[in-house]
């Protein structure tokens, strides 16, 4: 990982919009400077990828309730199996998704918002505004709940997304049951204090082209995901990385399984017994990589702080802030570590 954040500043390419033309171009045998994250071979390199037990939700249903990692302390992602969303749904997420990618780029600056919070937003890198060096990456934001919007083209894809997004929130019901049992706080108290009836989920579609120098790109720089539960699929090509004590990790995707990413958020809620998972993903030079990561979180205008029920034996390890803030402060700068959940978090 670059030791410290690429500085940040305005660049000449703000107006890059997208990295899909540039990859496909067919004389590009290197990269532009500004797709140059890591200039260290070392920063690149990951080990082996762990070999992991997943949960499935129908194995561990009510009573026993499905598990994220072996005990609440962890910092791990899962795969999840029997998670009762059709392969053919996951299937049809993805191909939909690259059909929107491939609309015509003039067809797509009606997606292009300057508000980083508007709800339906194309774009590339992560925020080039802020950005000295893009990440090799396009991307399509849409909030699906608790107001449902969708592009309207490619035409099938409302009906693709509306389905999938209403069954990943079941999938994720499930989960927060299990965590809030592990934590012994009742399930509704934990509905009650993160709003969950009118949580906020985002689609996020990420687009990662071929790359002709994958040891020097990034797809997305390391970062932790601001919500409670990321729910992540991705087109059977690998790429995503995450780092398990200091050292970065591939994760192989199991088949139908979807990768369960814990976030800030969920953190914070739990005082600390969940880690948010510190995770990047990475290009290759051989296919275009797809991944969908459905990110769920509380009400945008819950202020969230550890829960009541832990306090009363601990003291909190974090300041209470509004999730919008929370999510304003980490849409509008670069990505970049943990660096905003470092802001709420009291230094012992
Ligand atoms: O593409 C991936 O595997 C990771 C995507 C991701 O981390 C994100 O969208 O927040
Ligand atoms: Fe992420």
């Amino acid at each position: 990982m670059a030791e410290t954040a690429p500085l940040l500043g305005q660049h000449s390419t703000a107006s890059i919009t997208c990295v899909k033309k540039l990859a496909e171009s067919t004389d590009l045998n290197s990269i532009p400077s500004y797709y140059a994250y890591y200039t260290n071979p070392a920063e690149t390199m990951a080990s082996d990828p762990m070999i992991q037990s997943p949960p499935s939700i129908s194995r561990c249903s009510p009573p026993t309730t499905p598990i994220i990692g072996p005990k609440p302390s962890t910092t791990w992602t899962k795969p999840v199996i029997n998670h009762g969303i059709p392969e053919e749904l996951m299937r049809a997420v993805i191909d939909v998704t690259n059909e929107f990618f491939n609309l015509p780029e003039e067809e797509k600056p009606e997606f292009q918002p300057e508000n980083v919070l508007e709800p339906i937003r194309y774009g590339t890198s992560f925020n080039t505004a802020k950005e000295k060096v893009f990440s090799w990456r396009d991307f399509l934001k849409v909030f699906v709940h608790p107001e449902f919007h969708c592009p309207d083209k490619p035409q099938p894809l409302r009906e693709v997304l509306m389905e999938y997004c209403e069954r990943s929130r079941q999938v994720v019901r499930k989960l927060l049951k299990g965590i809030s049992q592990s934590l012994g706080i009742e399930e509704t108290e934990m509905e009650k204090s993160l709003g969950l009836n009118s949580s906020l989920q985002i689609f996020i579609a990420n687009l990662y082209p071929r790359c002709p120098d994958p040891d020097t790109a990034v797809g997305i720089a390391p970062h932790s995901d601001q919500g409670l539960l990321t729910l992540l699929i991705q087109n059977q090509v690998a790429g995503l990385q995450l780092q398990h004590k200091g050292n970065w990790v591939n994760v192989t995707a199991l088949p139908n399984s979807i990768m369960v990413v814990i976030g800030d958020h969920l953190e914070i809620f739990s005082n600390g017994k969940y880690k948010s998972v510190l995770h990047r993903a990475m290009v290759n030079n051989e296919k275009t990589r797809i991944s969908i990561a459905m990110f769920n979180g509380p009400s945008v205008d819950t202020v969230v702080s550890p829960a009541a029920r832990l306090l009363r034996t601990q003291a909190p390890a974090y300041v209470p802030m509004k999730y919008k803030d929370y999510l304003m402060a980490q849409q509008s700068n670069q990505l970049y570590a943990k660096s905003i959940l470092k802001r709420v978090r009291i230094q012992n």
